[in-house]
């Protein structure tokens, strides 16, 4: 059998032809129109040093930084691939949301096709498949459909109080385990009982993999597919091993969890979870298509979003109470009134919460859990502004820019409850906050059951403990460049309240 041996030399010069050819075939659509404005770039790495080498205060920053010279949006270039960045509400509401229909695909990394993360929702473009397992989240995961999880909710947060006061000092673990068990009940029904459940390290491993495959520039095989090609025998240059193992790890995370809701189905014990909507609703399926593309989308809630993004929204609120014991104060006043001190706070005192409620809007602002949204792909070549945008940019809405302006968020980076809040002191809410969950049709469908999840938390916890910095030691702050979170260092002291 013949072997093709590349050299490292022959995949530059290929590399560097590809590139040319897609150069001067864009210069032919663009006719005369200029991408839109950006720092400057080198030859082939476009703006790969510019943001890298930077990156160390988080990528968002980064972006934010960079973008200060210009407007409403900037373009940059990292090894062919366009990005735009969007800076401002209005570049967001022209382009994700009114033109929603070209900007709402995806950018799917080779290396994800190569290991068949095709049921993964939030990864593949939006056609029927999505348009299926898309709809089915919505429906069960509307405002009025995930009334019916509140039990589960409560008592989740009952184990979590017990946690923190046996272990206070473990918290960053107790909130870990919180959101990994809520999750897997809100989307299977299944009881989490240890730290190291077996559903829930598939879960974490799939989510890892997604998010370091699909960062630019991660893979060289994302920017350069044909290297996809080289065998698995070629020691260090083939990313074949890596696809296989990730698609043993992504598909054991789906169908683990769904065979387990079928089993309990048929056993009759099967508690109220979104697989058990489905399958009460779709059972027998019309297809093993359908039934794998809802399978996916179930495995998305499970493996592709929740379980760090909810987790770092509560870290914030821990390092909230530890900066600001004023606030702490406030809040746990405004409890003690509708409870009297006597019983924990319930879904049904939330319309009488309006500090707590402030609360949750403010912590969703201050620290965006993903500053960057998952990045949206342009279908179409576009025109905005004069500018010329080529179908396959890559669109990033920056939502840290836009929850940080201080001409709509005056000091933006102090935590300031009363933003959200009427001179008589009513909850006022803020539409603009969704930003935080990304934008257009691809708006991040668990935005309102995250919204219930911190209501609770945090009201429960408020009513019960009190938070303080341990000793002198500085709030430290840990910035996951690659997935765009930021979580908490530092010990606190969390302490009972009051005796009983
Ligand atoms: C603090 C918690 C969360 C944050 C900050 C968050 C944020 C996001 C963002 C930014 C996106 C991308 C939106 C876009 O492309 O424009 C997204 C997508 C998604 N989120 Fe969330 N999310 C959170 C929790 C959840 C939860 C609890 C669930 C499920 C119960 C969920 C399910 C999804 C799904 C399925 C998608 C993919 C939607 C699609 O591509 O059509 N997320 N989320």
């Amino acid at each position: 059998m013949p072997i093709i041996s590349w050299t490292t030399l022959d995949l530059i010069v290929l590399a560097g032809t590809l590139l040319v050819l897609r150069t001067i075939h864009e210069r032919r659509r663009r006719r005369g129109l200029s991408y839109p404005p950006g720092p400057p770039q080198l030859p082939f790495v476009g703006n790969l040093t510019t943001v890298s080498s930077k990156a160390k205060e988080g990528i968002w920053m980064t972006y934010h930084r960079l973008g200060k010279p210009y407007g409403d949006l900037y373009s940059l270039c990292i090894l062919g691939q366009r990005i735009i960045i969007l800076q401002t509400r209005k570049a967001v509401t022209d382009l994700m949301e009114r033109r929603a229909a070209i900007y709402s695909h995806r950018i799917y990394p080779t290396i994800m096709d190569m290991a068949k993360f095709d049921w993964a929702l939030s990864a593949i473009q939006p056609d029927e498949h999505w348009r299926i397992g898309r709809r089915s989240l919505d429906r069960s995961l509307r405002p009025s459909a995930i009334v019916q999880h509140q039990p589960m909710q409560v008592a989740k947060t009952c184990e979590f109080l017990s946690l923190l006061r046996d272990e206070p000092h473990r918290f960053r673990n107790h909130i870990q385990h919180l959101t990994g068990a809520m999750t897997m009940s809100l989307a299977y029904g299944y009881e989490v009982r240890r730290y190291d459940d077996a559903h829930l390290k598939n879960a974490r491993s799939a989510l890892d993999i997604a998010t370091k495959a699909a960062l630019p520039g991660a893979l060289l095989v994302n920017d350069f597919p044909f290297l996809r090609r080289i065998p698995a025998w070629v020691p260090w240059l083939s990313y074949q091993p890596f696809a296989r193992v990730a698609y043993e790890i992504g598909q054991a995370s789906i169908r683990e969890p769904w065979k387990y809701v079928k089993q309990e189905l048929e056993k009759g014990t099967a508690r109220p979870s979104l697989a058990l909507d489905e399958l009460l609703e779709h059972h027998p399926f019309k297809s093993e298509e359908e039934e794998y593309v809802i399978m996916g989308a179930l495995g998305t809630v499970f493996a592709g979003t929740n379980h760090d993004t909810t987790t770092s929204i509560l870290e914030s609120f821990f390092l909230m109470l530890a900066l600001y014991p004023d606030i702490q104060a406030r809040a746990q006043a405004e409890i003690d009134s509708v409870t009297a001190g006597e019983r924990l706070p319930t879904f049904a005192d939330r319309p009488a919460l309006h500090y707590i409620n402030a609360m949750v809007k403010e912590l969703v602002r201050w620290r965006p859990v993903t500053p960057i949204g998952a990045p949206h792909a342009l279908c179409e070549d576009d025109v905005y502004q004069g500018y010329f945008i080529p179908k396959g940019t890559m669109v990033i809405a920056n939502a840290w820019s836009i929850l940080h302006d201080p001409e709509v968020y005056p000091d933006p980076d102090m935590f300031i409850t009363e933003r959200f809040l009427t001179d008589n002191g009513r909850f006022k809410d803020d539409p603009w906050l969704s930003v935080a969950f990304g934008a257009g049709k691809r708006t991040c469908p668990g935005r309102f059951f995250v919204d219930s999840t911190v209501f609770i938390v945090i009201a429960t916890v408020l009513s019960t403990f009190s938070v303080r910095r341990s000793g002198d030691v500085p709030l430290e702050l840990n910035v996951n460049k690659g997935k765009g979170i930021v979580t908490l260092r530092s010990r606190l002291l969390i302490y009972f309240r009051r005796a009983n």
